[in-house]
């Protein structure tokens, strides 16, 4: 995947957030993306994702994508496993197939009690995981994180430092904000604040 002099402002006239991003994501690739507040990495991780588009430049060759933003919008009328099943449905997963990795993720994430809870019912932390095993539903070979460890309770966060690892191991591009830059134990194979301080 590739972006080539990628730039995002929010109307015309208005200030550019992010401004001439080159970056090409290759095969087995983790990215952690630093900025300080504002700088635009949300932004950033929305035109990755592909539910924001560029207001400049070009995207190119996006895989199999998830993305689990800062803020799970649970305000919807679904139980959790009836919400991830409709995913898995929408990512052309039979229903029983669907129901079970559904499940799965939520078992794997230590949510299983939740499943049939309405999300609009969930803690923070139990939407958290809900957008979580949406993300990994459906093996995303791009996969696009915007600081979600924080408040991750410890299995929760081992779990995601799995699945991160599996996605990473099979050729596959973890693009990840994460505010503790200390605690990170990814290896940083390609840092975008270089690319963001060409905003300022
Ligand atoms: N939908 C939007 N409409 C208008 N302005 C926006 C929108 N989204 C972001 N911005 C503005 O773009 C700038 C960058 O925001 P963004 O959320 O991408 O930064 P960030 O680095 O992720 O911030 P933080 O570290 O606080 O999460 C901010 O000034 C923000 O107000």
């Amino acid at each position: 995947m590739r972006l080539e002099a990628v730039g995002r402002r929010y109307g015309i006239g208005k200030p550019w957030v992010l401004r001439d991003v080159d970056l090409e994501l290759r095969p087995g690739t983790l990215v952690r993306i630093e900025g300080a507040n504002s700088s635009g990495k949300s932004t950033l991780l929305r035109l990755l994702a592909g539910i924001d588009a560029p207001s400049a430049g070009r995207i190119t060759g996006r895989p199999r994508t998830a993305y689990v933003p800062e803020r799970f919008p649970a305000a919807l009328p679904f139980t959790a496993l009836g919400y991830l099943t409709h995913l898995g449905r929408i990512h052309g997963m039979r229903r029983g197939p669907a129901v079970t990795a559904a499940r799965r993720w939520l078992e794997r994430f230590g949510a299983g009690g939740l499943a049939d809870m309405p999300l609009a019912e969930l803690s923070k932390g139990g939407c958290q995981k809900v957008a979580l095993a949406q993300a990994l539903l459906a093996g995303p070979e791009l996969l696009v994180l915007d600081e979600v460890w924080t408040g991750l309770d410890r299995r929760a966060s081992a779990e995601l430092d799995r699945a991160v690892e599996l996605i990473h191991g099979a050729g596959g591009v973890a693009v990840f904000a994460h505010p503790l830059a200390a605690q990170c134990r990814y290896f940083v194979t390609t840092t975008v604040w270089t690319c963001m301080r060409k905003t300022r």
